[in-house]
């Protein structure tokens, strides 16, 4: 219904094309941190969404925007979780020398990269791998992943004890 971004970026453009209601909501425009999370929140709820998606969204949710919308955000990530979270994924897998990674498709909670897993599938990391190539292969399973995990919690809803998460079957 909305694309929220947290800077200028190729999403705008491709939301406008869509038809597709935009914005940026930017940490340089507000006072600090706690300020901006706030902002976001407010932008974010006047859409009145019952599902968030964070979607190469490079910002850590604050708790104002955790408290709205917490149970109802979800997130991709290009690492197997818990292996390898936050903003360097594929570069800490390369670094590490995995022979598999993936992407993981999970509910967000205050942690980072912590929340309950809804999805995941393993990538191979080729041996002439770069960052770019093995990061460019995850990116082809997650566009699928994110789509069928958001269309399955769309329908089916999600329950969550906090540390697993269930969509129910069909
Ligand atoms: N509270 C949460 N917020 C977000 C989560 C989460 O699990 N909990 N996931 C992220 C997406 N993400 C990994 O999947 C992620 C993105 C960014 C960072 C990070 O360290 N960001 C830094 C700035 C990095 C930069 O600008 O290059 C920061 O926010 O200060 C960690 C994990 C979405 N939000
Ligand atoms: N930790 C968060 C994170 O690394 N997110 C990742 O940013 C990429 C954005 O790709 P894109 O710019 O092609 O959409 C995606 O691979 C997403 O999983």
């Amino acid at each position: 219904m909305a694309v929220v971004t947290d800077r200028a970026c190729d999403a705008l453009g491709h939301a406008a094309d869509a038809g597709v209601v935009s914005t940026a909501v930017e940490l340089r425009d507000h006072p600090d941190r706690a300020a901006w999370d706030v902002a976001l929140t407010e932008v974010v709820s006047d859409f009145a969404p019952d599902l968030v998606v964070t979607a190469g969204f490079m910002k850590i949710l604050g708790p104002a925007f955790l408290g709205r919308f917490a149970g109802r955000i979800v997130n991709t990530h290009p690492a197997l979780l818990p292996a390898f979270p936050g903003a360097h994924a594929v570069a800490d897998a390369l670094a590490y020398g995995v022979a598999l990674t993936g992407s993981t498709v999970h509910l967000v909670d205050e942690g980072v990269d912590t929340g309950p897993i809804l999805a995941q599938e393993a990538v191979r990391v080729l041996p002439d791998d770069d960052e770019a190539g093995l990061h460019e292969r995850i990116k082809i399973v997650e566009r699928r992943l994110l789509v069928e995990v958001v269309a399955a919690v769309a329908e089916r809803g999600v329950v969550s004890d906090g540390r697993k998460a269930v969509i129910p079957s069909e």
